[in-house]
């Protein structure tokens, strides 16, 4: 207990300068140099905090390699039961932080960097910690995990898919059962009770989608009991029925967070129940029949943005030949409204990019991760109109039981922090739409990525030609190559051609999806080349075997250019990560989504004038595409703000109706 005590009295530190601050002064290290840069650009208050806290951290580590393990495990739960009264003070974490530290140098063989301390104290003051691509976010996490979940709050980090959560639940589980905390993981195919335990351990890894869906779910349980049962339960009593799957929304921390708060902000998340279809499926079929007959320009035009209108011409046309046919087809609502759909699905749905077809089924692809999102439909009969398109059996058409968007979500917790290695972009959205204000980290070490020239293509197949040269040209040099593509169809397209040339090479994608784990594992081994979607985009971790690591490390050729620089960064980020060496390249065609469906036909015009077959880009083409992914940008802003207001509008129809807020 006196060692417990002489950790605590190390607040004392705060007051004067400890060693660590003294090294500081001297400029010993790079690290320290750079914290001081990092340091200049806050406020002075701020900087005094910050060197205190990390100072004050410091001095109590010793203090805590001193204490054997259940002298540390005792100490750190009396400074986190301190905090139940205090909050989440600096001197108060200074000594959790230590101690923490101290557990995961025993468990785990890794101690926490001075960057990570910085996040993990950021994450508990309820803000968004920018730290660089493989700064080690999963440990980091861990800080605020434990210190949170040791308060008693449930904690749920909160990343972007199944793999990631089950991932780092196994990195960091034995440092959370060395300080006696249980931990849950939350998988797509769990049943309720499955959930349940996962939600009542101390801290869980859960998706974004898995949480919020569970989240509905209750909304919906407990809007169907009763009054009666519902306040008997408020007040304890009798079990009326299953308990909530969710113990409460205390804290969040959510990874990849410009990813689940900004990327994926655009559409709410609705659970919805199957209806028996009343519709004559030959409507599905007349409709598409129409819509691949009918011709563009003269009938249909089509935007930017996959949004597909008749012109006069078509209307006419459509009159003309379906009104023949009675029913539906009589009325002009519903006849332009069926085409119009078809339209969409015809022309704006691909398959292999937007879907993909599995067991006999329409199954979305998240263009942002690049996973299968095998319970979700497309909304309004657009669904079934794909179906019917590719000769799917027809599904029932659906009918809206509860929604939320993750602004709404997420405001909803005690407590709401994130962190990514991409926010400065959505730093303003984040901090209005979710009040979690941007800090930013620095680096544990410099970053030693290096980017090569783009190259930019008039054609889509010089491009694949030269991705596959360049790829094969570097693995032969004995280092490994991470190809990343926008589509399961562009990743497929790429191996055919690897196997037509005989490279070996490994795919992963939405339909290639088994073996993640082992794929990853393998894929920073010499001459290793790996094709893969935005799976392995965002959180993915390369270990790069030793000869990789001295031939100059893991080298990643991005394709094509996404809507947005931050997803960009991230593929980028697969490499050179805690200071190894590594590569990248983009190796992009003119014909690609971005600048077609951004950038108005006369300026592609210019730009494929300029290019020509093939280029060398210099700095005039990597302007032109930020410009680009800023217009991209602005236009998925205007729609989330849009998702916004119509959602506060649903909120307040709702209240009309005299129903409660789900
Ligand atoms: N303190 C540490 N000491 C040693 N290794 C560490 C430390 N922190 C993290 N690492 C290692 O660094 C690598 C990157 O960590 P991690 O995947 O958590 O990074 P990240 O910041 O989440 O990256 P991304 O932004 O890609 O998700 C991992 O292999 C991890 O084990």
């Amino acid at each position: 207990m006196s060692d417990v005590r002489a950790l605590l009295a190390g607040k004392r530190l705060l007051l004067g300068d400890g060693p660590y601050l003294e090294r500081l002064d001297a400029r010993h290290s790079p690290w320290e140099q750079r914290l001081r840069g990092w340091l200049g650009k806050l406020p002075r208050l701020d900087r005094r905090k910050v060197r205190h806290f990390l100072a004050a951290t410091a001095a109590r580590e010793g203090a805590a390699r001193a204490l054997d393990d259940e002298g540390l495990r005792a100490a750190l739960h009396e400074s986190t039961r301190a905090m139940r009264l205090t909050g989440f003070t600096d001197p108060m974490l200074a000594t959790a932080f230590a101690l923490i530290r101290e557990a995961s140098r025993r468990t785990l063989g890794m101690r926490h960097h001075d960057v990570q301390l910085l996040a993990g104290r950021t994450l508990l003051q309820g803000r968004l910690a920018e730290m660089s691509t493989g700064e080690g976010k999963t440990l980091a996490a861990t800080l605020a995990a434990c210190t949170a979940a040791l308060t008693g709050a449930a904690v749920h980090v909160v990343t972007v898919n199944d793999y990631l959560a089950q991932r780092d639940a196994e990195h960091n589980q034995k440092l959370f059962e060395f300080l006696g905390l249980d931990v849950g993981v939350v998988l797509q195919d769990m049943q309720a009770a499955q959930r349940r335990d996962a939600y009542r351990a101390n801290i869980t890894y859960v998706s974004n989608k898995e949480l919020t869906f569970d989240y509905l779910k209750d909304c919906i349980a407990i809007g169907e009991m009763s009054l009666m049962q519902q306040r008997v339960r408020a007040l304890g009593g009798g079990r009326t029925s299953e308990p909530p799957i969710l113990r409460g929304l205390h804290i969040a921390i959510i990874d990849e967070a410009d990813s689940v708060l900004i990327d994926e902000a655009s559409t709410p998340l609705i659970i919805s129940e199957t209806l028996p279809d009343d519709l004559d499926p030959q409507i599905y079929r007349q409709s598409i029949d129409l819509a691949q007959a009918l011709q563009p320009g003269l009938h249909y035009a089509h935007g930017a943005h996959r949004d597909i209108w008749l012109t006069p011409q078509g209307k006419r046309h459509v009159r003309e030949t379906m009104r023949p046919l009675g029913g539906l087809w009589q009325s002009t609502l519903w006849r332009e409204e069926f085409v119009q759909k078809a339209l969409s699905a015809v022309h704006g749905f691909v398959r292999d990019q937007h879907y993909i077809l599995a067991d006999g089924k329409v199954q979305i692809v998240d263009e942002s991760t690049g996973r299968v999102m095998p319970d979700r439909t497309w909304e309004r009969g657009l669904h079934q109109m794909i179906e019917c398109k590719e000769g799917c059996e027809i599904s029932g058409q659906r009918r809206t039981l509860a929604q939320i968007t993750y602004q709404r979500f997420f405001g909803r917790y005690l407590l709401l922090c994130g962190m990514t290695g991409t926010a400065q972009e959505v730093a303003t959205e984040v901090k209005r739409a979710y009040d979690l204000p941007v800090t930013r980290i620095p680096t544990h070490k410099p970053s030693r990525r290096r980017r090569m020239a783009d190259q930019v293509y008039a054609h889509s197949d010089r491009r694949w030609e030269s991705v596959a040269t360049r790829a094969a040209t570097m693995a032969t040099t004995g280092r490994s190559v991470l190809v990343g593509t926008r589509s399961v169809e562009a990743s497929e397209q790429l191996s055919r051609l690897f196997e037509q040339h005989g490279v070996e090479h490994t795919v992963l994608n939405a339909r290639q999806d088994q073996g993640e784990a082992d794929t990853v594992a393998l894929a920073g081994q010499p001459g290793r080349i790996t094709v893969a979607t935005n799976m392995a985009g965002r959180g993915t971790d390369i270990k790069l075997a030793a000869e990789v690591e001295a031939l100059g490390g893991l080298h990643v050729i991005l394709t094509e250019f996404h809507e947005s620089a931050r997803v960009d960064r991230q593929l980028f980020g697969r490499c050179a990560r805690q200071g190894n060496p590594g590569t990248t390249e983009a190796i992009v065609c003119l014909d690609d989504e971005l600048f077609r469906r951004f950038v108005p036909s006369f300026e592609r015009r210019i730009v494929a004038a300029i290019v020509r077959g093939g280029h060398q880009s210099s700095r005039w083409f990597r302007r032109w595409v930020t410009h680009v992914q800023g217009r991209a940008e602005r236009h998925y802003r205007r729609q989330r703000i849009d998702t916004t207001q119509r959602d506060s509008q649903w909120v307040k129809a709702l209240g009309f109706v005299g129903k409660t807020r789900k």
